[in-house]
């Protein structure tokens, strides 16, 4: 019985003392019970961590979100990283270089100079001085084919992976420029295995990052070469391919102590096979994230591997849609010739329709805002590729507002059922993205999928 009844003899003091000591106990008590309360919705919510599936096509930024959020708030574990991202990132660089190579044309043999013709005024012909610095470049960068051999073999399978396919851009019969991607496996946890290989591999990739650096002077010598940058200007898909980041980095990235920054890593580019699946313990000091754990589902967009979707949309609580803005003037980077954006709308169609899908929350993010807006300074109309803009504003604001309304409208057409739809522009390689991402999640899981369609 509580509270006790008090003693028939006991004195003043004696009842003072046991209220003294009640009040404590009461308290005590008060704190265990609570203690219990928040144990038992801590464990709840270790039970069931937030499923989120990344979904979009092949290049639209998926990996890119999911390493925005890992960085953001799992930084300790994704620190850990930092030297399978250093790999990446020097065989994205080293691939480009020998890509620019491969696509200068070979030259012939220096003739002796005779004196005539369009030589200069010290008598040396200006057309064979570049082709002989072509050629020097070309012998000097020799030992990055075996760099990349040795970088891209994957800790799995030991294979080598091919480079893609060309891509071409519409309106252009340039073929575009297409450097080699890197494949990883289905669940190949290839992080954890480039660190496990220990340290003959350690000492095999120490050696890669010496030739590298001794190379340096040539890879910044051959990218600032007027040759080069002519024959490689009329591929405008080389102007906004990310691995040109690390080519104008290079002189920092080739050092032997570089340490990758979120920056460079948000950068790279490697394509995902399959479906992969990361846990990501949030480590930040909020409380709403304490004792949260996600299971993000990161998924190759291509095509030819949308089946292997399917088995992961039963338990997800949240599909991420990622749409890259930039697609509007691109066909895909596969073998079907189907414009980026449209493609990105049949994608969405298809899933809007899903019936398996009627309990996920949406959060469509428009990607690549960065690369649209240079498209569209660069003056490229986007009424030439998508006929419905018809003479709208061609700045990339009214674009993204247009294609927001596009997207929601599909949903409200083709859904079954109302679920939260929430909408978001942004740039993924903009270290900061990924908080604004964190709000729209807290806001789903308090709302616990509210009946009604919203875009925020
Ligand atoms: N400029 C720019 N580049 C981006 C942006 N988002 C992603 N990228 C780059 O685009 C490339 C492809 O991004 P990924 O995240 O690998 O694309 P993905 O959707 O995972 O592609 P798959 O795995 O092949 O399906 C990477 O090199 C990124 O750095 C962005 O907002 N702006
Ligand atoms: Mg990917």
């Amino acid at each position: 019985m509580w509270p006790l009844l008090s003693p028939l003899n006991e004195t003043k003091l004696e009842g003072a003392t046991r209220i003294q000591e009640e009040n404590i106990a009461a308290a005590k008590s008060q704190e265990i019970d609570l203690q219990i309360e928040k144990d038992k919705l801590e464990a709840q919510k270790k039970r069931r961590p937030v499923r989120i599936l990344l979904l979009g096509q092949r290049g639209s930024g998926k990996s890119t979100i999911l390493k925005s959020l890992q960085s953001r708030f799992a930084p300790i574990a994704f620190k850990e990283d930092s030297f399978a991202w250093c790999i990446v990132i020097h065989l994205n660089l080293v691939s480009t270089v020998n890509h620019i190579l491969d696509l200068l044309p070979p030259t012939s043999p220096a003739q002796p100079h005779d004196g005539g013709g369009r030589s200069s005024r010290n008598g040396v012909d200006p057309d064979s001085r570049s082709t002989d610095e072509i050629e020097r470049l070309r012998m000097q960068l020799r030992p990055l084919r075996e760099v990349e051999i040795v970088l891209s073999k994957r800790p799995t399978t030991g294979k080598r992976p091919s480079r893609g396919p060309s891509s071409t851009t519409l309106g252009s019969d340039q073929p575009s420029f297409k450097s080699a991607d890197v494949v990883i496996r289905f669940g190949s946890r290839w992080k954890a295995v480039s660190k496990l290989h220990g340290t003959g591999r350690r000492d095999q990739m120490h050696e890669m990052r010496q030739i590298i650096a001794a190379c340096c002077p040539d890879i910044v010598s051959l990218w600032e070469n007027d040759t080069v940058q002519s024959a490689i200007s009329g591929h405008e898909e080389f102007q906004e391919h990310p691995t040109t980041f690390f080519l104008n980095n290079a002189l920092r990235i080739c050092q032997t102590g570089y340490e990758p920054t979120v920056d460079d890593i948000l950068r790279t580019h490697l394509a995902t096979l399959g479906v992969e699946e990361h846990h990501l313990a949030l480590e930040g000091g909020q409380i709403e994230q304490q004792n949260q754990e996600w299971v993000i589902y990161d998924v190759s967009g291509s095509r030819t591997q949308r089946a292997a979707w399917v088995p992961y949309f039963d338990n997800v609580t949240i599909i991420m849609f990622v749409v890259p803005l930039s697609a509007f003037n691109q066909v895909l980077d596969e073998d079907i010739p189907m414009n980026g954006l449209f493609d990105s709308f049949q994608l969405w169609r298809t899933i809007c329709n899903s019936k398996i899908l009627a309990g996920v929350a949406f959060i469509v993010i428009f990607n690549k805002q960065d690369l649209l807006a240079k498209k569209i300074e660069a003056g490229i109309q986007f009424k030439d590729f998508v006929t419905s803009y018809k003479d709208k504003l061609n700045d990339a604001q009214s674009i993204s507002q247009y294609l927001r309304r596009k997207f929601v409208g599909i949903y409200k057409e083709v859904s079954p059922v109302n679920r939260p739809l929430f909408s978001h522009v942004m740039c993924a390689i903009d270290g900061q993205a990924a908080s604004s991402i964190l709000i729209y999640i807290h806001e789903i899981l308090l709302r616990g999928h509210l009946e009604e369609t919203e875009l925020m």
